[in-house]
């Protein structure tokens, strides 16, 4: 039996077992072996030079942002509108079949956008597109608000089925896999999900015989074989409900009201100012404008450093300039625009931005004020 025959075959399993108390366990067991199987399906055939890079494009810009969902629902519309390069759309699914880049300049900075294939639920060809997906940094969930609000349910499982988790950050659960001295579990509060034995369980269906376990949240057995698994990919993502024109105002309330979403329409430039400024905030970019002595700082051209990738301390900054910067530096002048999206020179001349750190220590600064978050 192939692997997909088998998935399939725990699935059916599972949607006939009652969830209760007594059959906990082996749901858990069922849950074990389906993210086994589904970590299988995505390695590589053995043989070949690693799959899924099939749509794979060079990184370009500051970031990158993918547009993932089903077909038809205006993503390759909305690179056009959003890059200005052309992507062909039409009436008809599966218009676009590769991966198409654009760029978005936005805020002084160029960020790289995907276009992909739509998905199709349970196609497993959605690997290349899921790949590209993993390597960007947020994904805009492209739905189609006409349609079923089904579909962002649908399409989140299938990417959770491939390892992505969207919205979610890490179980706080630690997990060590050790030589000897069997399995020590542990939690930092009282568990109603997961118990010892359940635990031991998972455990036992991978194999695992000594390892160290500590629930410092009360995780659930999905979270537990996330940590085991260890191979699963935290990603943000904006709910785009796209096409609102052509639905009436109360669901368009609706839909905008939902946690993390953006309603568009791109037949009528609809609100794509305020997609393109929630993206900007996802990302956690920040712009740093350098300033010669005696000089304006030149704003057209700042350094780009994120908080969620690389991070931005002034040690991130020395080494985004060149690497042997940082032994060099004694003390760093560094001023934060108020809460201004575009600092003016005047503000930072006039000296009401805030002037942030080190201005009066032109020592040496120590490893940790290196380490000093830039918030910009
Ligand atoms: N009413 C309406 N139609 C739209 C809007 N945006 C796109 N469309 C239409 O939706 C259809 C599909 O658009 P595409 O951009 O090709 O969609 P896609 O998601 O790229 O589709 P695939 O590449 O086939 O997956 C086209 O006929 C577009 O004209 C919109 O805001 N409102
Ligand atoms: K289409
Ligand atoms: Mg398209």
């Amino acid at each position: 039996m192939g692997i997909l025959e088998r998935i399939k075959e725990i699935e059916a399993e599972m949607a006939r077992t009652q969830k209760n108390k007594a059959t906990e366990y082996h749901l858990g067991q069922l849950k074990a072996k389906l993210a086994k199987l589904r970590t299988q399906l995505l390695e590589p055939p053995k043989g070949s030079s690693g799959a899924g890079d099939g749509f794979e494009v060079t990184k370009f810009g500051h970031g990158r942002v993918a547009l993932i969902g089903f077909p038809s629902v205006g993503k390759s519309t909305l690179l056009t509108m959003l890059t200005g390069t052309h992507s062909e759309a039409a009436s008809y699914e599966f218009t676009t079949l590769t991966c198409i880049p654009g760029i978005i300049q936005y805020n002084d900075t160029k960020i790289q956008l995907l276009d992909l294939p739509g998905i199709i639920e349970g196609a497993s060809e959605a690997r290349d597109v899921i790949a590209v997906a993993k390597s960007s940094d947020i994904v805009l969930m492209v739905l189609d608000a006409s349609k079923s609000e089904g579909h962002r349910q649908i399409l989140t499982k299938e990417l959770e089925a491939v390892g992505l988790r969207l919205n979610k950050r890490p179980p706080q659960i630690y997990f060590k896999k050790k030589k000897t001295g069997g399995i020590s579990f542990n939690s930092t509060l009282t568990l109603t999900h997961v118990d010892e034995k359940l635990c031991y369980q998972i455990l036992h269906e991978y194999k695992i015989h000594n390892a160290e376990v500590l629930f410092r949240e009360d995780a659930t057995v999905d979270d537990l074989i996330d940590v085991i698994e260890g191979n699963r990919k935290y990603m943000k993502c904006i709910y785009v409900y796209n096409k609102i024109d052509v639905i009436g105002i109360d669901d368009v309330d609706r839909l905008a009201r939902q946690p993390n979403s953006v309603v568009i329409s791109c037949n009528l430039k609809l609100n794509l100012d305020r997609l393109l400024s929630k993206m900007w905030e996802e990302m956690g970019l920040v712009r740093v404008y350098t300033k010669p002595q005696g000089q304006q700082p030149d704003f057209s051209d700042p350094v780009v450093l994120s908080t969620d990738r690389g991070g931005c301390t002034v040690e991130d900054f020395c080494n985004h300039i060149h690497r042997s910067l940082l032994k060099d530096v004694k003390y760093v002048l560094a001023w934060e625009p108020a809460q201004s999206t575009t600092p003016s020179a005047e503000k930072e001349e006039g000296g009401r931005g805030r002037f942030k750190s080190h201005s009066n220590a032109p020592s040496r600064i120590s490893d940790r004020e290196k380490k000093a978050p830039l918030k910009t």
